[in-house]
């Protein structure tokens, strides 16, 4: 009796044992495994409005499928029966070390997607023991980022038609420990943003600005966001450019 007992108790381990091994695997094999499948679990969990705006590019996105397009062109050579056993990918950048040539690109408004926002992005930069560069048109302010965590900070620019703008940011970010400016001259005018026009793709409020200049937009036919940067930023910035 007593072995038919613990028979039937090591059977149900077994069982147990075998379903908790399932759904590890089952929970495993739905983690993502690369950015494509960040990009399809960010696309059911986001608004479709914000999610667009994250992955789309302007016009026919010409632009965005030659930027992907690129990579795959490029081809690593290995070069076999070489002592792999250490890699080091660390380099320097402005003279600040970084564990390998990847750091966090300036994008606005994290807190579309998260509403941790850009104070996470900037913990999973220092995690990763790489610069992070805040956007000006990030959703937590200037101050609030480079209280958030030790990253090695870098300040993006974008010049505003009211010059005294720039100058603001500019001192503020030295104030909080931003390392450098990375200042955007690619962005005389907005690009034409299909998907967002068609989503009336509203700006949030430009919290870095807030108190310098009115955030109030008059959307004037084309999206919120193209309208609002197309009346703020200065379009004759050039290498003339003085304050
Ligand atoms: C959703 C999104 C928001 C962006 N916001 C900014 C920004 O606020 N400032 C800026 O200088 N560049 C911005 N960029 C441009 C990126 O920093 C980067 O230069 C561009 O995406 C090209 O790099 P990629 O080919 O790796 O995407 C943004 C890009 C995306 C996709």
């Amino acid at each position: 009796m007593s072995l038919t007992l613990e028979l039937m108790n090591w059977v149900l381990d077994m069982v147990l044992q075998i379903i908790r091994e399932l759904l590890g695997k089952v929970t495993m094999s739905s983690e993502p495994v690369n950015v494509n499948e960040f990009k399809a679990l960010a696309e059911r969990a986001l608004p479709k409005m914000y999610f667009e705006f994250y992955a789309g590019g302007a016009e026919d996105e010409h632009t965005l499928k030659a930027n992907e397009e690129a990579y795959q062109r490029i081809t690593i050579r290995p070069r076999v029966l070489v002592d792999v056993s250490r890699i080091d990918m660390s380099t320097r950048m402005l003279g600040y070390s970084i564990s390998s040539p990847i750091m966090v690109a300036p994008s606005g408004l994290h807190k579309l997607a998260n509403p941790e926002g850009e104070l996470a992005t900037a913990r999973a930069a220092a995690a990763s023991n790489t610069i992070m560069i805040l956007s000006f048109g990030s959703s937590y302010s200037v101050e609030e980022v480079a209280a958030s965590c030790n990253a090695v900070r870098f300040f993006q620019l974008y010049v505003y038609k009211q010059r005294h703008v720039a100058a603001n940011l500019v001192e503020r970010a030295e104030r909080s420990g931003y390392k450098a400016i990375v200042l955007t001259v690619d962005c005389p005018r907005m690009g034409r943003r299909e998907a967002d026009i068609k989503n009336r793709m509203i700006v949030s409020k430009q919290k870095n600005v807030e108190g310098l200049v009115s955030t109030e937009v008059d959307a004037d036919g084309g999206s919120n966001l193209e309208a609002y940067v197309n009346s703020t930023l200065d379009p004759s910035l050039s290498w003339k450019f003085h304050t």
